[in-house]
């Protein structure tokens, strides 16, 4: 079951080859999160190189990719759910539960979509998850029993960053020479005066030295102990 995917960084040059280890050991699989939560790896590639394995033709290694999927979408938050709460994403996995002849894989999807859709039930813009469960439904799929517990997902990813035309902090116009910056703590845009420190950011499972805001340099950074 080992397997190596060598998963190319995106075309940013300092994100480095991530190699994605789909070892059957959760161990590997939760450093495949932080991965993911730290920006080493693009969730789009993480993502894309993971379901080769849901396509492939050993049922045990379609339903390791599931578990792997599944606590990928507990532990990395919006960067994972942008990409998985999708209508080309949920139709996969429509067409997985038609076309497998594996009990076990089918009834995991199930499972796993059921969940999704009461986790994101007060979140409309992943309302695509429940639609799914409804086709599925329709096409006389019985779900397993919901397990509310399942839905529990970690709270603490960091934000996804916004856009904008000016710093957050000094209101100060970006241009050519004033560059726009992000703070991985809180997401907002900042010119880089705003933003000169650097710092890790463990609750998010940030472990390297990543730009903040100086507000939240005040909040993360002074204490040793963030
Ligand atoms: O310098 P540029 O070519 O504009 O690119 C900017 C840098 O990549 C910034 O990285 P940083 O936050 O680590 O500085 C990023 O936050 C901005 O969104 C990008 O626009
Ligand atoms: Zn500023
Ligand atoms: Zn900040």
């Amino acid at each position: 079951l080992l397997r190596t995917m060598v998963v190319h960084g995106n075309d940013v040059p300092h994100k480095a080859t991530s190699h994605l280890l789909l070892e059957p050991d959760l161990a590997a699989t939760i450093q495949l999160c932080d991965h993911i939560r730290q920006g080493d790896t693009q969730p789009k590639y993480a993502l894309s190189a993971l379901k080769k394995k849901l396509y492939d033709k050993n049922p045990n290694v379609q339903l390791f990719s599931l578990q792997v999927l599944e606590s990928w979408m507990k532990n990395c938050g919006t960067l994972i759910h942008d990409e998985v709460a999708t209508r080309p994403f949920m139709e996969e996995l429509q067409e997985l539960v038609q076309s497998s002849g594996n009990e076990k894989v089918r009834s995991k999807i199930l499972e796993l979509v059921q969940v999704w859709a009461y986790a994101f039930r007060n979140e409309p813009r992943y309302r695509v998850v429940q639609d799914t469960v409804n086709i599925m439904k329709a096409d006389g799929n019985t779900f397993p029993a919901l397990k509310e517990s399942d839905a529990m997902f970690a709270a603490d990813t960091a934000p996804k960053w916004v856009d904008g035309d000016c710093c957050h902090r000094c209101r100060t116009l970006f241009s050519v020479i004033k560059r726009k910056h992000h703070c991985r703590a809180c997401g907002q845009i900042f010119c880089d005066s705003c933003s000169s420190h650097h710092t890790t950011l463990p609750k998010f499972g940030i472990e390297k030295e990543v730009r903040v805001c100086d507000t939240c340099w005040e909040k993360y950074g002074r204490s040793i102990y963030s």
